[in-house]
């Protein structure tokens, strides 16, 4: 690992200690179920799988807490109750200008999930496919997993005995801008936006700077199957601030998680910038001291000839 010149940024390891993961890969993929809960607790409910899809650039509190947001939602206002939270980060072939690779971004996303979370995990099949994946084919592989290999969510008996089975609700978990631009031309296909919000649902947390009502305003064939959060509390980290604060070496502390904040720093994630103004600075400076000590010199040459001329008796 490489210290970016964000060290300053560095948090006690004693508290934020950075937890090694052995990544698979797509060949040797394993669907995560170590949180996921495979017995509903009130048989009367439809057990419910959040899927959360983006670029995790880096993961922020925001990310995670729309999954919050989306729990306390479920618990007071519907029929669902909720088995299991993941975060699926787009593949490298995604493009996006800034962002670090998904290896980081997943491993990010991890290091998150496991200080923060005690239900959250992250999915590495679509982050480690050679090709890019859209959003209804994730959905597809979360449905081809929970449903069809596992078999849905189990209802037991009072003995616990198993009696009957329900399949789960997969629904995508975003933000309103991202449900923005589903009105945009050209960025999601029909299929897809059917596939998507006919078969699986979507829950869309109000984001600060989007009009709720207007980006739902063409979505309204699917209106049944979309849920609004309203943020109680606003706030708009994105990750495109957090990746310009740390490009300027700023403080991105109780932004984004501790262990995530340490991981970037050990990984020299998002410094270029930085790195590069930091560089620019010390060429500076190395070039004022040598200018400086070339004057020096010739000051020193110039002092010895007057010397030299002095004790020869030349007048100057
Ligand atoms: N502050 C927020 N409020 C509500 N939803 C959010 C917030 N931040 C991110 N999300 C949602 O989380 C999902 C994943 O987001 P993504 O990784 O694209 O993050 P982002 O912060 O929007 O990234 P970037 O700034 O790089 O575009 C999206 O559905 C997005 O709408
Ligand atoms: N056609 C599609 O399936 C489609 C279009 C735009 C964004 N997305 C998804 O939305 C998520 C967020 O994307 P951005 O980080 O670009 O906002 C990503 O997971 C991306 O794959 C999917």
């Amino acid at each position: 690992m490489t210290d970016g010149d964000n060290s300053h940024l560095r948090l006690p390891e004693e508290t934020h200690r950075i937890i090694s993961y052995n990544l698979p890969t797509y060949d040797g993929y394993e669907f995560p179920t170590a949180r996921l809960r495979e017995t509903l607790t009130d048989p009367s409910k439809t057990p419910l799988a959040l899927v959360a899809c983006g670029s995790f650039s880096p993961i922020t509190h925001l990310h995670l807490r729309i999954f919050e947001m989306a729990s306390d939602y479920c618990k007071l206002d519907t029929n669902f109750e909720v088995m299991g939270g993941y975060l699926s980060a787009v593949s490298d072939a995604y493009k996006k200008q800034g962002l670090a690779p998904a290896k980081h971004r997943v491993h990010m996303c991890q290091v998150a999930c496991e200080q923060t979370s005690s239900w959250l995990q992250v999915d590495t099949w679509e982050p480690f496919c050679p090709e890019y994946l859209p959003t209804a084919k994730v959905l597809d592989h979360f449905d081809y997993e929970l449903n069809t290999v596992r078999g849905g969510a189990k209802i037991v008996d009072a003995d616990g005995k198993e009696i009957g089975r329900k399949p789960y609700k997969i629904v995508l978990l975003a933000g309103s801008d991202l449900i923005m631009t589903m009105s945009e031309p050209g960025v999601w296909a029909p299929e897809d936006l059917d596939h998507i919000l006919g078969k699986y649902g979507a829950f869309i947390v109000e984001r600060a700077g989007t009009d709720i009502d207007a980006a739902l305003a063409n979505l309204q064939t699917w209106k049944e199957n979309i849920y609004v959060i309203r943020q109680l509390i606003q706030n708009d980290i994105s990750s495109t601030k957090i990746r310009n604060f740390l490009k300027q070496g700023m403080s991105v502390l109780y932004l984004i998680p501790a262990s995530v904040i340490n991981y970037i720093v050990e990984n020299g994630l998002y410094v270029d910038e930085y790195n590069k103004k930091i560089e620019e600075a010390e060429k500076k400076v190395k070039a004022e001291e040598e200018k400086l000590a070339a004057n020096k010199n010739k000051q020193t040459a110039d002092d010895g000839v007057k010397d030299t001329d002095a004790d020869s008796g030349v007048e100057a």
